[in-house]
């Protein structure tokens, strides 16, 4: 179906692959695709050619000046719980009634993104910011409740094309798809995103111009748009201040996003020896450096600091649930005393659990914004001081790094992106750091190819796609070069079997 200058390769929703939005995605990627393609190119580049990490001589002058950013409107002032997850039906109704004050519906970490997981999540969040989801499934009746969380859209990183949707022979960029479909659809009302894996200020800056463009576009007033960026990778914590100050007219705050840190870490350091994935917590040194330099550079902005992610999820074991929880609240105990303006929870479960934590720290206010943390000095030696994490490596750790990823990959080739496995929240993140692990440890020595092919035949017993997930894991682990990231291999796989049928 020719559409404008987008083509639809698959099903139309009709309701939301509607011409006027598809006009839409189609003006954003003209104006757009030039410039997001020489930021994945000055990329490619850096990989090639890795420069020394600090912070930037050329932005001095904006680090030491004064300005705020525009900071959060209303339903973003109180953030103390946000829950994340992918907008399927289902999650998406138990999402807004779970009593987080957000609601952080992921198109990236959390979503494998088949088309139907793609356009069947922006009718769901249509439909549920229209009073049209209400349905039964399993004799249970789900519908929004009175108090839902705001909903704040997190679209699929630069890195990613979606490849149903095809502009003069060339896929779009699916941060530009999940961002204006939302915008244009269900987000018109309260724009509000999470803006996923940037590397530098000036992947931050092209979001700014779509956003710019984006809201002239749609005749919504400019400075509508609230963003919360995530720092998580390492190169960006270098650049935290130059990313607010890019989107300084439509940012809220920052976030700790530590699985995709650590991943990022370890493929921008390959040779770095750091403890396996267990012991690489966020009260090693390098990883407090990062989290206390964002509390600090958040609030003398004015932005919302939002901590990130404990994989611990409930278990029906109750002793299991118990540590479950305990993790959990601690890891919460300590990002609101740094000063925290409020964090994450992967399940409704564990919203009691954040929430008592803030409010216990927070009194009557909705932020801590207040707490300038002007006790902070972090160095860049102090971020990237990977040597003191240790550098514990065990063969049940290794055993460990490849369940999880071919469990992972079995998920989401089934069109899951966010799994539980061995009680902990898997999903694109921790799946890459994972994996990450398995080729370093080759690279390094520690473990022999004959183990891991042996391991990698064990835990691939009783999966449902062992044969592509076994290709996958050859292609992302055990190859000369690191794949700088697993899903858009993964989405070739998946494009292919869909194909074949
Ligand atoms: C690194 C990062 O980027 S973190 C952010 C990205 N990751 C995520 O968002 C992961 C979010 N969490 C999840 O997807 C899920 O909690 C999982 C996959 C880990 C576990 O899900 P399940 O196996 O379904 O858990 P469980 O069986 O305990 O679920 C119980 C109920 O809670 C619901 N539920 C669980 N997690 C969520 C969630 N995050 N949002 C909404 N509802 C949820 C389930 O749908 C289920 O509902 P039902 O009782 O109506 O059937
Ligand atoms: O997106 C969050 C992360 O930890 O990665
Ligand atoms: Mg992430």
């Amino acid at each position: 179906m020719l559409n404008h200058r987008i083509e639809v390769v698959g099903d139309a929703d009709p309701v939301v692959l509607t011409p006027e939005a598809l006009d839409f995605l189609a003006q954003l990627d003209r104006e757009f695709a030039g410039r997001r393609a020489d930021l994945l190119a000055a990329r490619r580049h850096r990989r090639e050619d890795p420069a020394p990490l600090g912070f930037l001589e050329e932005t001095r002058h904006i680090r030491n000046a004064d300005w705020s950013v525009a900071g959060h409107v209303a339903g973003l002032e109180d953030r103390r719980v946000e829950i994340t997850g992918p907008p399927t039906r289902k999650m998406t109704v138990n999402a807004l009634n779970s009593g987080a004050k957000v609601w952080l519906a992921d198109f990236e970490d959390a979503t494998a993104p088949t088309w139907e997981n793609v356009i069947g999540g922006q009718r769901n969040l249509l439909d549920a910011v229209t009073g049209k989801l209400d349905f039964t499934e399993n004799g249970k009746r789900y519908a929004v409740g009175e108090e839902p969380a705001t909903i704040v859209a997190r679209p699929r990183g630069w890195h990613l094309v979606e490849k149903h949707l095809v502009s003069d022979g060339r896929p779009i960029a699916a941060a530009l798809v999940d961002f204006g479909l939302f915008l244009f659809h269900a987000g018109r009302e309260k724009p509000f995103f999470y803006l996923p894996k940037l590397e530098n200020h000036l992947e931050a800056r092209l979001w700014n111009d779509v956003f710019v463009r984006a809201q002239e576009i749609l005749g919504i007033p400019r400075g509508t748009i609230r963003a919360t960026v995530l720092i998580e990778t390492i190169t960006a914590a270098f650049e935290m201040d130059e990313i607010l100050y890019e989107l300084r007219e439509h940012c809220a705050g920052l976030n700790a996003g530590r699985w995709d840190y650590l991943f990022s870490v370890l493929k921008n350091f390959p040779d770095q020896p750091l403890p396996e994935r267990a012991r690489l917590t966020m009260t090693v040194p390098f990883m407090r450096a990062y989290t206390e330099l964002l509390v600090s550079t958040c609030h003398r902005r004015g932005a919302h600091a939002i901590g990130g992610m404990a994989a611990f999820i409930p278990s029906k074991d109750p002793e299991a649930n118990a540590v479950a929880f305990d993790k959990v609240r601690q890891d919460k105990e300590r990002e609101a005393a740094d000063g925290f303006d409020g964090s994450w929870v992967a399940h409704p479960g564990l919203v009691p659990v954040c929430r008592e934590v803030f409010d216990d720290v927070l009194g009557g206010w909705p932020h801590q914004l207040g707490r300038l943390r002007e006790d902070v000095r972090v160095t860049a030696a102090e971020l990237l001081d990977f040597s003191s994490a240790g550098d514990e490596v065990t063969e049940p750790g290794l055993r460990n790094n490849i369940a999880v990823t071919v469990r992972y990959l079995d998920a989401w080739l089934d069109g899951t992106g966010a799994v539980a496995i061995f009680g902990l929240m898997e999903d694109a993140a921790t799946a890459e750091i994972s994996r990450c692990q398995v080729w370093q440890w080759l690279r390094r020595g520690l473990f022999t190819l004959e183990l891991v092919e042996k391991i990698l035949d064990e835990e691939l017993l009783g999966l449902t796609h062992a044969d592509a997930v076994r290709e996958l894991f050859t292609d992302v682990a055990l190859g000369e070069a690191l794949p700088p990231f697993i899903t858009p291999r993964a989405y070739a796989h998946h494009l292919t079997r869909v194909a074949v049928g």
